[in-house]
C-alpha cells in the first residue's frame, strides 16, 4: 500500500512539474511571438516608423510575395529591352512602400522588426563614432546562414570580431594577394581554353553566368584554402550543395518554427555543413603538419589558410579557421562572379567600352605575362568595375540589429530592432545621382571614388564603417586578371536569348541567365 502511494505521489509530482514545464514554455512563446512584437511596434509607432501593416505570424512576407509576384509578370513583357532601372524589377515591394512611406520606414518578416534605410544621411548618423558599436548582425541571419558562416567574420561582433579582423587583415595585404596571381590566371586561362574548343566546335554562345560562377568559385576556393587534390574538389562540391539547400526555395526567415517548415532543407544544410567541416578540418590539420615540417620553407601554399596559419601561430582554434574558410568562399565568390557577370552583359551591349578596355589593356599589360603590379594601372578598367557595382550591386543590402536603444535623429530604435540597408535603391537614386542615374556611365567615376554622388554614403558595394569588405583588393585583382584575359582573346555580344530580368535572391542575379555570343579577336 505504501509502495503504491510513493508511486501515485511521484506520479502527482511528475505531472505538475510537467504541467510548470509546459506553461513557462508556452509563455516564453506567446511573449516571444506575441507580446514583444506588439511592444516593438508600439515602441516604432511612438518614434515615427510606420510603414506597412503586417499581420500574424508572416509579418509582411505574404504582400512581398503577392507584390513580387505581380510585378514581375507585368514587367516580365519588356524584359527583351535592357533597363538599368531595376529597383522595382528586383525589389518591387520596397520600391513601392518607399513611395508610400519615404525612404526610411518599418516592415516585419514574420515576428521581426525590420527598419528598411533607403536614406545615406540617416545611415551615416547611425553608423557615426560609438553608435557605429552598438550595431550587430540579425540574429535571425545568424541561426538561417549558421552552416554556411559559422562563426567566421561576416558574423562574429563584439571583442571577438575585432580578433578576428586583426588577424585576418593582413592575409589580404598586397604582398600576399600579389602571391595569388598565377592561380587566377590558371583557372581563367583554363576557362578560355575550353570556350576556344567550343567555338571551334561551331557554338558561340555560352550562358556567362554559369562559365564565371564555375571560375570564379574554383579560384575561391585555390585562393582561399588551396584546392587540391579530391578532398578539394569534395569540398567545393558541398559547399554549392549547401548554398543550394539552404537558399534554393522561398524560406520564412523570422517565422515562428520557421525551420520546421523548412526542416528538409535545413537537415540537409546541416548534414553537408557537417561533411564540409569534416573535409577542411583534414585540409587544415594537413597544412599544420606540413607547416611544423617544413617550417617557413612552405613555399606551396599561397592561399589565405596558409597565411593565416603562417602569421597566426595558431590563435585561431581549428574550429574558427574552419569557419573563415567557409566564410570566404561563400561571402567571396558568387559576389566577385556576379561584378564580372553583370561587367559582361554591359559590356556585351556597349561595344565602345569593349574597345576603350582594350585598349587600355595594350597600353598596360601589353603582350606580357599578367603581373600583379600593373594591375593598378588599369584605371579604366576601375571605373567599369564601380559602375557595374553601382547599376548591379552583388550585395544589394546590409543588415543591422540594435544590441541597444539607438538615437538617430532623434527618434529611438528600440533595442533588438532589424536594420536592412537597400543598396539598390540608394545607388538608383535620381536625387543622389542626377537624372543620367540609370544610364551606364563608367566615366562619372573618372578622379572620383564615390561617382560624383551627393553623399558618399549612397555608393556602397562594398559595405560601410569598420565592417567594410575584407576582400575587395582581392576582389578587383581577380576582376582585372579574369576580365584583361577574355578581352585580349574575345569580343562578346547580347544572345539574342537573353532576357533581362534581374533577381534578387540573397544577391542580385539574372534571372534567366547571361547567354552572350563569343567570337575570337
Ligand atoms: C564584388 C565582390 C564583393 C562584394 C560586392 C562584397 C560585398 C561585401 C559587403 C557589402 C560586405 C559588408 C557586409 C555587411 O556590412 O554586413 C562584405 C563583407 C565581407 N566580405 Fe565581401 N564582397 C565581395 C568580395 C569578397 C571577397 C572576395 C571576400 C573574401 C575572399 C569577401 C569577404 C568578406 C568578409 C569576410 C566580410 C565581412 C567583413 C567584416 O564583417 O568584418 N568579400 N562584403
Amino acid at each position: 500500500m505504501d509502495q503504491f502511494l510513493d508511486v501515485s505521489r511521484f506520479c502527482y509530482m511528475f505531472f505538475n512539474i510537467f504541467v510548470v514545464v509546459l506553461s513557462l514554455m508556452f509563455l516564453k512563446l506567446f511573449l516571444r511571438c506575441c507580446i514583444l512584437p506588439v511592444r516593438a511596434q508600439k515602441k516604432l509607432r511612438e518614434n515615427g516608423f510606420v510603414g506597412p501593416p503586417p499581420s500574424f505570424p508572416l509579418g509582411n512576407l505574404n504582400d512581398m510575395k503577392k507584390l513580387k509576384t505581380a510585378l514581375v509578370a507585368e514587367k516580365s513583357k519588356s524584359s527583351i529591352i535592357i533597363n538599368h532601372d531595376i529597383h522595382s524589377i528586383a525589389l518591387p515591394h520596397f520600391a513601392l512602400w518607399q513611395q508610400q512611406y519615404g525612404k526610411v520606414f518599418v516592415y516585419w518578416l514574420g515576428i521581426e522588426p525590420f527598419v528598411y534605410v533607403a536614406d545615406p544621411e540617416f545611415l551615416s548618423v547611425m553608423s557615426k563614432g560609438v553608435l557605429g558599436k552598438s550595431w550587430g548582425k540579425p540574429n535571425v541571419f545568424k541561426k538561417d546562414r549558421e552552416p554556411m558562416f559559422g562563426t567566421g567574420l561576416v558574423m562574429v561582433e563584439g571583442d571577438d570580431w575585432t580578433r578576428h579582423r586583426h588577424i585576418i587583415t593582413p592575409a589580404f595585404s598586397p604582398l600576399n594577394l600579389k602571391t595569388m596571381t598565377n592561380m587566377m590566371v590558371e583557372s581563367t586561362s583554363n576557362m578560355l581554353d575550353r570556350w576556344c574548343i567550343q567555338i571551334n566546335s561551331g557554338n558561340l554562345e555560352f550562358d556567362m553566368e554559369n562559365e564565371i560562377i564555375g571560375t570564379a568559385g574554383e579560384i575561391i576556393a585555390k585562393t582561399s584554402f588551396g584546392v587540391r587534390g579530391e578532398n578539394g574538389t569534395q569540398v567545393l562540391k558541398n559547399l554549392r550543395a549547401m548554398q543550394f539547400a539552404l537558399f534554393n526555395s522561398n524560406r520564412y526567415v523570422g517565422v515562428p518554427f520557421s525551420n520546421v517548415l523548412a526542416f528538409k532543407q535545413t537537415l540537409k544544410a546541416k548534414e553537408l555543413g557537417k561533411e564540409i567541416d569534416g573535409l577542411l578540418l583534414s585540409i587544415i590539420n594537413e597544412r599544420k603538419r606540413s607547416l611544423v615540417v617544413e617550417g617557413d620553407q612552405d613555399h606551396h601554399h599561397h592561399d589565405l589558410l596558409g597565411m593565416l596559419l603562417k602569421a597566426d601561430k595558431w590563435k585561431f582554434t581549428a574550429t574558427e579557421l574552419v569557419d573563415e574558410c567557409k566564410t570566404f568562399f561563400f561571402a567571396g565568390h558568387e559576389t566577385t562572379a556576379l561584378a564580372l557577370t553583370w561587367t559582361f552583359m554591359l559590356l556585351a551591349i556597349h561595344p565602345e567600352w569593349q574597345d576603350t578596355l582594350r585598349d587600355e589593356i595594350r597600353q598596360v599589360i601589353g603582350d606580357s605575362e599578367i603581373e600583379y603590379n600593373k594591375l593598378a594601372g588599369l584605371k579604366k578598367m576601375s571605373w567599369v568595375m564601380n559602375e557595374v557595382l553601382r547599376l548591379y550591386p552583388p550585395a544589394p543590402n546590409a543588415q543591422r540589429q540594435a544590441r541597444r536603444d539607438i538615437e538617430v535623429n532623434g527618434r529611438v530604435i528600440p533595442n533588438g530592432t532589424n536594420i536592412w540597408i537597400d543598396v539598390v535603391a540608394m545607388h538608383h537614386d535620381a536625387e543622389l545621382w542626377g537624372d543620367d542615374v540609370n544610364e551606364f556611365k563608367p566615366e562619372r567615376f573618372d578622379g572620383n571614388l564615390h561617382g560624383g554622388c551627393k553623399n558618399k554614403m549612397g555608393f556602397m558595394p562594398f559595405g560601410f564603417g569598420g565592417r567594410m569588405c575584407i576582400g575587395r583588393n582581392l576582389t578587383t585583382m581577380e576582376y582585372k586578371i579574369v576580365l584583361s584575359l577574355v578581352l585580349s582573346r574575345f569580343e562578346i555580344s547580347v544572345s539574342p536569348g537573353y532576357r533581362h530580368s534581374p533577381k534578387y535572391m540573397l544577391s542580385l542575379r539574372p534571372g534567366f541567365g547571361l547567354p552572350l555570343i563569343v567570337r575570337p579577336l
